[in-house]
Order: structure tokens, then C-alpha cells, then sequence
């Protein structure tokens, strides 16, 4: 997951090959709850790992369920044994549940139906976002639900029901309104069956008002029959569920992949020209059997266009027409994967008009004004009613523009904007805040890089300069504040040069073929951690000895060498950029690269910092002695024929001497790389 302020997207020119994708946020949070409040254990598979399933998990647990691991770990089924439909007496507890709507409402419903003492927690947003109909229904029943601040909306207090007025013949319909949320309608649907196990007669809940979102009750209904309880469903304006119902555990379970999620993949196979040698876009997990309604998303697709077949569990999607057609939908059976619609938009043949999407004004943020806004920054025209929206794309490729995509911590308005990286005018795009995609699908953008291919090979930023300069410490820092990859080349090199040693080569000219055919056949991989492991030996410390740094010294001024580590390094360049440190980044490697950068310091300054660094890490060393081998190595690196240390013509210069910090050096070259997006003035404006 990337966890910087912003990701920037280069432009993105084609698609192709197939995604794995993560289980349903919807399925998941319910059938984790089913699971919870049933009798017997449930293994649950391919469960969604995401900020909403999280708490989900911790609310179960502190609950007193069993949940075993206490993770998800990909591959790895979740346990979970329920309460048998009941808490034990005087049960407490603080839930914080975060921006989890899939966890807050149907916990409150079931909560309140159990009794105790709970306080519902969650973030700021969490209480702006209506419950007030749902705790309406749940008092005419007698449940005990106090508001903590505003009325109508979280936190709350829950306290002892008292069902003493549903008396023997049972109570009247249950009336709940159906068009602001249909979560109220769900979660009451999965609470009520807690009161139907001991009451004589069957429950029945009657929607007021026009019933939004049904997709969603249709799988919350065939999940609950997974979990034993058949609610009988009258024309989508009553359901009710019979007396006596109990939850069973079904033993097993299989989460569904997201639908919704699957539409920006939908989406990048219907905007994408496809990669060479590819065909389009294979999405497995879901298929066109699904029981989530966002499935009826490729229905919309295929209105605007995309070639899609199906079959179970997958999709394949390809560009069909282009531009894309505009359509005028109304979007009440796909209110997620409706939004998906509003970036394909951007590249259709006219206005589209999506209606029916009330609903995104109460979501994780007001959806509607944040498309809106954000689609008007890229050069759309955009109109916006109570509940409308309407895009005309920016008329030709010259009226596009770069910017920069706030996402209001909505993790869809941030997938569906990373596809204006497929924009006609070859501009970057920018997502702040790119980890708010962890709600339902933490590994987005790594999804998304592993089938595009971009317009330009991706951005370096190289970072050359002599031994001890600070290269690879401010290297690191920048590539992980941008989120890019990393090229430690002259570790390559020490790899080579401790490779040949330990082959007892000689590091000599005359030995430089051969240690060229060696280098060929070695497996070298750098770790996430930081490790770096030769044929499977962890080397991180043994290529860190000064030893090593002469040996590599040595080893590099043999031409051989350095073209048998070139495609190597190269190889290295990928989305969504790279910082590489070196000698001959700018020079040789990179020759295109968009930013190069020269660090110096005198030779006292970086004797000095060596010294520190080898210390610190626990490694013997002499400051004359090191003074006199980083001269020695300054001596190779400038003079040697092939590739000598030198600063590229259109590189910058930092003076990183003893004055200047780690954090200066750091934020100089980040400057510089904002200095040369596009969109780098809005941002200093803001
Ligand atoms: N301004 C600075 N820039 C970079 N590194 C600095 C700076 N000041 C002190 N240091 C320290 O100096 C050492 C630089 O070493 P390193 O980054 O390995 O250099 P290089 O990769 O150029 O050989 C690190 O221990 C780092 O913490
Ligand atoms: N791109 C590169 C990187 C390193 N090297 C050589 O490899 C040696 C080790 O590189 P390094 O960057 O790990 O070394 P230090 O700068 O940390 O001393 C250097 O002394 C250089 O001679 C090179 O020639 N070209």
C-alpha cells in the first residue's frame, strides 16, 4: 500500500493482463457478523483485509468471540465461533469503529437487541452520517439508544432492551425508512432473527418510503439464508422473518470478490488501448453468477462500450468503441460502481447524465460534490443536482489539465480518478492521500501498475555523487516520500565485487570477462526489508565493509563490468517512478531522466560521516585510514575510462557538506522534483 501524502501517476498509455481481486467489503463485514452471532464455528474464506473489516474484527473480539488468527493474512481462512445468539449478562463495551458504516449500523441494530452496555465510537465523519432511522425502528421495539452528541447521528450509548411491550401476540410491523440508506434495512434484517429465535410469533419490517440500493438487501437476504434464516421477501415493502429462526453456522464460507471493485478494472480494460501481445483485461474472483448488484455495472459499461464476456468467477473486458458512447442512466441498482461510470465519462463521445444517486451525498464523504470538483480540475464540465450528475469531458486533448486529486478520505473517488492517467493530452495525475484505497482495496495502485503501461518510460530522479556524499541516505528518504523504487547501484556493484572475490577471481583487467560471465549467474534480490540476498544468502552486512567498498571500487572501473550491470539497472525503472544513487545515473544509466541530481562534500566531511556510519553500525574503523581510502576511491571513480564519477550536464548540484542536514538535502531535491510537475503551482498555492 502506498502510505505517502501523494502519488503521482504518470500518464498511462495501455492495459493488459489479468487481476486477482480482494473479497467484498459488503460480504465480508456481514458475514462476519453472521458468523458472530450464530451457533457453531465458521471458516471464512478470502475475506477482505481493509480498514473496515479491521474493526469489524476488533468490535467481535472485544464482543468475546472467538476470532482466530486475529488478522487476515492473505491465503489464510479467518475463524470465527459465534455467541450462540446471546451475550453473557452485564456484557460492556467501547467499540470504535472508525468510518465503518458496513460495521456501525448493523452492530448497533444487533447490539441493541442483545442489551449491555456499549458506547459506538467512531471518527469525525462517522458522526455526520445518519443513523437516526435506524435507532427510530429499534426504540419501536424498546431498545435503549441514546445519542452522545448530535441527535440522529453517532456516537451512542446502548443499553438493556426491554421487549415487555412486544407481548405474546408479538408487535406490529417494524417500520423503517428505505431511501436515505438501505444499511438501516440490512442491519435490521440481520438483527431481528436474535428476536425472532424466542418469540412466538414471526417479525415482519415494513420499508416506508421508496427501497434505494436493493442489491444490497438482496445479498444480505442470501447470505442470512447461508446462515439458516429464510426471510420471506414481499415485493421488496415487507420482509418478514419467521418465529423460531436461529443462526447456524454454515461451516464454511467463500466471500465473493468485490464487484464494485472490479469496475475500475472494468473500466481500465474499456479506456485502455491494450498492451502488446495482450488482450485486454482478465478480472477473477467475480463473474457474471454474482450476488452483489455493482455486477450490473457491466451492463452499464457495455452501454458505453467495453467488450465484455464472463463467466462464474471472472470477466475479461476489452476496449470496444471508441471514444465511448455517453449514456443517461439511472444508477439506483449501482450506486458504488456508479461512480466508476463518472470517470469512464471522461472519455465518451458527449454528456453523461447519472441519476439517481442521492445516496452519494451521505457516503464517506458527499460524493457527488467531490466528483464534481475533481472531474472540474481535469477540464471537465460538470453540472451537479440534488441528485445528478451530469459530465461533459474536456473538449479536446489541449483542454485537459493536470491535477491534483483531493479524495476526501473516499477511496473510491481515489481509484476512480487514477484513470484520468489515461487522459489524450499525455498529463500526469496526481492522488493525494492514496492510502485512503485501504478501505476496500489496500494494494490498488499496485494492482493498477502491474497491468498499465505508461506513455513514457516511468520518471528517475537520479542521485549521483562521490563516496560518503549521502546519496543512498537521501536516495531512500526520497523514494519513500514519493513513493518510488529504489536503485542502490553501487550495491550491485559490491555484490559483484564480494561475488568475485569469493570465486577466488582476481580483481584484475585481465580477470574482467570473467567476472562479467559471473555476474550473469548471479540471483541477487533486494529485499523490503532493506535485505539484500545473494543466491540466497542474506549479504546486507557483508557488502557494507569498507573491504567490500574498495573491492567494488575496483571491480567498476572494468568496462566489462559495468555493461554486464547495465540492463540490470535499468530493469529497475518502474511505476510509479524510481530514485536511483550512483555514479553515472544521469550520465550512462538514465541519460532521459527528468531530474538529476549531484551531491558533494569535501573529503574530510565524508571521511567523517563514514566513520559515524560504520561505528553506528557496529563495524571497526580508523579515520586516517578511511580518509585515505575514500581519496584512493575518489581517485578511481573520476579517473577511470569507463564511466568516470562525473556530473551530468543538466544535473543540479547540492553541496551536502558537515552544515547542511539529512532533511535539508532531502526536502532540496523534493523542490525540485515539484518544481517539475505540472501541477506543482496549485499545490504551492494551497
Ligand atoms: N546532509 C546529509 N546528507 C546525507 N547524509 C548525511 C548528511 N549528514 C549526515 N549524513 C550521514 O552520512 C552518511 C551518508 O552515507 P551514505 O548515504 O551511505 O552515502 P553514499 O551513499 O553517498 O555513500 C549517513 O550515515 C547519513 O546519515
Ligand atoms: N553507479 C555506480 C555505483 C557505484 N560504483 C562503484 O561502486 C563502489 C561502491 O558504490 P557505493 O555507492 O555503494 O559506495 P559508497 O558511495 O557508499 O562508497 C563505488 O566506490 C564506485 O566505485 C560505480 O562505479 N557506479
Amino acid at each position: 500500500m502506498f502510505t505517502t501524502e501523494f502519488l503521482d501517476l504518470p500518464h498511462l498509455a495501455r492495459a493488459g493482463g489479468s487481476v486477482q481481486l480482494p473479497g467484498s467489503k459488503s460480504i465480508s463485514n456481514r458475514v462476519l457478523l453472521l458468523a458472530a452471532l450464530s451457533a457453531g464455528t465458521t471458516t471464512i474464506h478470502d475475506l477482505l483485509d481493509s480498514d473496515d473489516t479491521r474493526v469489524m474484527l476488533d468490535a467481535l473480539h472485544a464482543l468475546g468471540c472467538t476470532v482466530t488468527p486475529r488478522q487476515v493474512t492473505p491465503g489464510q481462512p479467518v475463524q470465527i465461533t459465534g455467541i450462540d445468539g446471546a451475550l453473557p449478562n452485564n456484557a460492556r463495551a467501547q467499540l470504535f469503529l472508525g468510518n465503518a458504516g458496513t460495521a456501525m449500523r448493523p452492530l448497533t441494530a444487533a447490539l441493541a437487541i442483545l442489551g449491555g452496555s456499549f458506547e459506538m465510537t467512531g471518527v469525525p465523519r462517522m458522526y455526520e452520517r445518519p443513523i437516526g432511522d435506524l435507532v427510530d425502528a429499534l426504540r419501536q421495539l424498546g431498545c435503549q439508544i441514546d445519542y452522545l452528541r448530535d441527535e440522529g447521528f453517532p456516537p451512542l450509548r446502548i443499553g438493556q432492551p426491554d421487549f415487555r411491550q412486544l407481548g405474546s401476540t408479538g408487535a406490529a410491523p417494524i417500520q423503517v425508512r428505505g431511501d436515505v440508506s438501505s444499511q438501516f434495512l440490512t442491519s435490521l434484517l440481520m438483527a431481528l432473527p436474535l428476536l425472532a429465535s424466542t418469540s412466538p410469533q414471526a417479525i415482519a419490517i415494513d420499508v416506508v418510503g421508496e427501497l434505494i440500493s436493493k442489491p444490497y438487501i438482496h445479498i444480505t437476504l442470501e447470505l442470512l439464508a447461508r446462515f439458516g434464516i429464510r426471510v420471506e421477501n414481499h415485493g421488496w415493502q415487507r420482509f418478514v422473518i419467521p418465529a423460531g429462526s436461529r443462526y447456524q453456522s454454515p461451516g464454511s464460507i467463500h466471500v465473493e470478490a468485490d464487484a464494485s471493485s472490479a469496475s475500475y478494472f472494468i473500466a481500465l480494460g474499456a479506456i485502455a488501448a491494450s498492451a502488446e501481445g495482450q488482450n485486454g483485461i482478465k478480472i477473477e474472483g467475480v463473474g457474471l453468477d454474482s450476488i452483489q448488484g455493482d455486477i450490473r455495472f457491466v451492463e452499464a459499461a457495455r452501454a458505453m462500450g467495453a467488450e465484455i464476456t464472463g463467466g462464474p468467477n471472472w470477466l475479461h473486458v476489452a476496449r470496444g468503441r471508441w471514444p465511448l458512447r455517453a449514456i443517461d442512466l439511472d444508477c439506483n441498482h449501482i450506486p458504488d460502481a456508479a461512480m466508476t461510470l463518472a470517470a469512464m465519462a471522461l472519455y465518451a463521445d458527449g454528456t453523461t447524465t447519472l441519476r439517481n444517486i442521492a445516496s452519494w451525498r451521505v457516503k464517506e464523504t458527499d460524493r457527488i460534490a467531490a466528483m464534481a470538483a475533481e472531474a472540474r480540475k481535469l477540464g471537465a464540465l460538470v453540472e451537479e443536482g440534488a441528485g445528478f450528475i451530469r459530465i461533459t469531458p474536456p473538449a479536446a486533448p489541449e483542454d485537459w489539465r493536470a491535477a491534483s486529486i483531493h479524495t476526501y478520505d473516499d477511496h473510491r473517488i481515489a481509484m476512480c480518478f487514477s484513470l484520468a492517467a489515461f487522459n489524450p493530452a499525455g498529463l500526469p495525475v496526481r492522488i493525494q492521500d492514496p492510502k485512503c484505497v485501504a478501505k476496500t482495496f489496500p494494494d490498488y495502485f499496485e494492482a493498477l501498475f502491474a497491468l498499465v503501461q505508461p506513455g513514457a518510460p516511468a520518471p528517475v530522479i537520479c542521485i549521483d555523487g562521490p563516496t560518503a556524499s549521502g546519496k543512498g541516505t537521501v536516495a531512500t528518504l526520497v523514494a519513500q516520500r514519493l513513493g518510488f523504487a529504489l536503485l542502490d547501484s553501487g550495491a550491485l556493484y559490491r555484490i559483484a565485487g564480494l561475488a568475485a572475490s569469493r570465486a577466488g577471481i582476481a580483481l584484475q583487467a585481465d580477470q574482467a570477462d570473467r567476472i562479467a560471465a559471473l555476474i550473469a549467474t548471479l540471483h541477487i534480490v533486494f529485499a523490503p526489508d532493506q535485505r539484500v540476498l545473494l543466491n540466497g544468502e542474506d549479504i546486507s552486512l557483508a557488502i557494507r565493509t569498507e573491504e567490500a567498498g574498495m573491492n567494488a571500487s575496483r571491480v567498476s572501473a572494468f568496462p566489462a563490468v559495468r555493461q554486464a550491470l547495465l540492463q540490470w539497472q535499468r530493469d529497475f525503472r518502474r511505476l510509479p517512478g524510481l530514485v536511483a544513487d550512483g555514479r553515472d545515473m544521469g550520465t550512462v544509466i538514465f541519460p532521459d531522466a527528468p531530474l538529476k541530481v549531484f551531491l558533494s562534500a569535501s573529503a574530510e566531511c565524508r571521511a567523517q560521516r563514514r566513520f559515524k556510519q560504520l561505528i553506528d553500525k557496529g563495524l571497526s574503523a580508523n579515520m586516517h585510514d578511511l580518509l585515505a581510502d575514500l581519496q584512493a576511491r575518489d581517485a578511481r571513480d573520476t579517473q577511470r575510462s569507463a564511466s568516470p564519477l562525473q556530473p551530468a550536464e543538466d544535473a543540479l548540484h547540492w553541496d551536502n557538506n558537515a552544515e547542511r542536514t539529512v532533511e535539508q538535502a532531502v526536502q532540496q531535491v523534493l523542490s525540485w522534483w515539484q518544481q517539475r510537475q505540472p501541477f506543482a503551482a496549485e499545490e504551492s498555492a494551497v
